[in-house]
């Protein structure tokens, strides 16, 4: 075993999920030991907020652990071997955007998915290959670990404009529907469970779900739950999750009975039920204003609360979240190259043997000091591979939009995607995004 201790610099340090990473982070000091810590933000009062209650935190908890944090890229990423990538480009007012313009014209606004999650996509592309420049150039044998959305698009432009950056795309949707899986069978957590699941980002299957220790298949006892409950388990799992959220977890149900072989990733109810989501959104309060009068009033509230009482005891991301733990086991797994079996989004390369070999899915991976080993996951299914097919050529055509500033690239996208229903509404909602993303997105022409 190394004594190495590792430095960890998270870019967006302001965001909501920070002092819930920071916190597993201090707790898993026992399998990923840390001398530093830097948090890097383009927000630098942002970032203040939440940085000056972590060091707080940290000179009670991890006094060990040199803390700092940062708006210059030199100082933030020297030094490093882990970018942990959790930024929001345009913040939740873009999100805002991203959701209630494609709902003036009928059509659903979602932060990952349609319109909206193609907009945020070609947002995310410049700045993520920025910090990737950025780690290359100031710690070139450190690993991104991105998480930053949307997923599929910035993974895509990964590999085709950083091939061979040591980037890793990840989601924890899988694991979060995985835990609600275990729990519907009585197990632990999804470490419990031996799986085999194949898709894009935000748009895939199980064919497989097994008792890890037993080997048992939990297939007919989770197909049985499902069609009625979705992936929705109440009682005390569920006490702290928001309605949206139990709402999404609940249509699982509807989504599961299209297509029953297989159970869905929660997010193909954007596919399958876009009707359902206009006829159910409001259009004046989206998910981003639940989230500004929610998690991110909690959050920074909290570290409000932790400076004015210069203490951080008994502080609320004590009870810390699946979001984080999952993050501090890959980047354990990729220190100590225990080649554990997570999920990744990567160049297919046959790990889905009926899907094209540069197409970007999400399968699952061994995670090691090399990165990843994508796994086989055997043939996509007709009814998947058709849905698959079109959804990631939208992902492929935002990605040459960005390369060839082609405003017809961005349009077809949008004109293909299974959310948009004709290419006239395609065009009305491209044609207002196009003014509020100047900022971020390059000219269109
Ligand atoms: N992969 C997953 O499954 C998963 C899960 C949860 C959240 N996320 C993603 O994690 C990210 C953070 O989520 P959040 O709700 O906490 O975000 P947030 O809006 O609370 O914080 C994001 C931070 O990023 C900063 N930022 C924006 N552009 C930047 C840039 N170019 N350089 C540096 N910093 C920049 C912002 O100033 C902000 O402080 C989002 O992209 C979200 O979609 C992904
Ligand atoms: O609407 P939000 O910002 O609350 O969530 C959008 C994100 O939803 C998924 O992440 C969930 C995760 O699956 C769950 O376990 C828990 O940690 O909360 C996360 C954020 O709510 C999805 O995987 C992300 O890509 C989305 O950004
Ligand atoms: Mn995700």
């Amino acid at each position: 075993m190394n004594d190495k201790k590792y430095s960890v610099v998270i870019a967006g340090g302001g965001s909501t999920f920070t002092p819930g990473f920071v916190l597993d982070l201090i707790k898993s000091q026992d399998k990923f030991p840390m001398r530093e810590l830097k948090f890097y933000d383009n927000d630098a009062e942002r970032q203040k907020k939440i940085g000056e209650a972590v060091k707080i935190i940290m000179k009670e908890r991890a006094p060990q652990i040199k803390f700092s944090y940062t708006t210059d890229p030199r100082e933030a990423f020297t030094d490093v071997d882990f970018v942990m990538g959790s930024i929001r480009v345009g913040k939740y007012h873009m999100r805002s955007l991203d959701e209630k313009i494609p709902l003036k014209y009928g059509v659903n606004g979602q932060e990952t998915t349609g319109p909206g999650g193609m907009a945020y996509g070609l947002r995310s592309i410049p700045a993520i290959l920025q910090i990737i420049d950025w780690m290359q150039e100031y710690s070139p044998n450190a690993w991104m670990i991105n998480y930053s959305n949307t997923i599929a698009i910035v993974a895509e432009a990964c590999r085709r404009l950083r091939p061979g950056a040591k980037v890793i795309n990840i989601c924890d949707m899988p694991i979060d529907d995985m835990d609600r899986m275990a729990a519907i069978c009585g197990l632990n957590s999804w470490h419990d469970i031996d799986f085999n699941y194949y898709g894009l980002n935000h748009f895939g299957w199980w064919k497989e779900v097994r008792n890890k220790k037993t080997g048992e298949d939990l297939m007919p006892k989770l197909k049985e739950y499902v069609r009625e409950h979705g992936y929705w388990v109440g009682g005390d799992y569920d006490k702290d999750t928001e309605p949206s959220w139990e709402a999404t977890f609940k249509k699982v149900a509807d989504e599961y009975k299209l297509e029953p072989e297989t159970l869905p990733n929660n997010y193909m109810q954007y596919y399958y039920f876009p009707q359902y989501e206009v006829a159910n959104a409001d259009p004046n309060h989206t998910r981003t204003d639940e989230i500004l009068e929610h998690r991110q009033k909690i959050v920074f509230g909290e570290c409000e609360r932790i400076v004015e009482a210069g203490t951080a005891k008994d502080n609320i991301w004590d009870i810390s979240g699946l979001h984080s733990e999952y993050i501090v086991d890959i980047i354990h797994a990729i220190a100590f190259n225990t080649h554990e079996k997570f999920l990744a989004n990567c160049a297919n390369d046959g790990a889905i043997a009926n899907m094209d070999p540069d197409s970007i899915v999400e399968v699952p991976a061994l995670f090691g000091a090399d990165g990843i080993q994508p796994m086989a996951t055997g043939m996509a299914g007709r009814f998947q591979r058709g849905l698959m097919m079109e959804q990631q050529t939208c992902e492929k055509l935002v990605v040459d939009a960005y390369v060839e500033h082609s405003y017809n690239k961005m349009l077809q996208a949008f004109a293909l995607n299974k959310t948009i229903p004709d290419a006239s509404v395609a065009k009305k909602i491209l044609d207002d995004m196009i003014p509020v993303n100047a900022p971020y997105w390059p000219e269109l022409k």
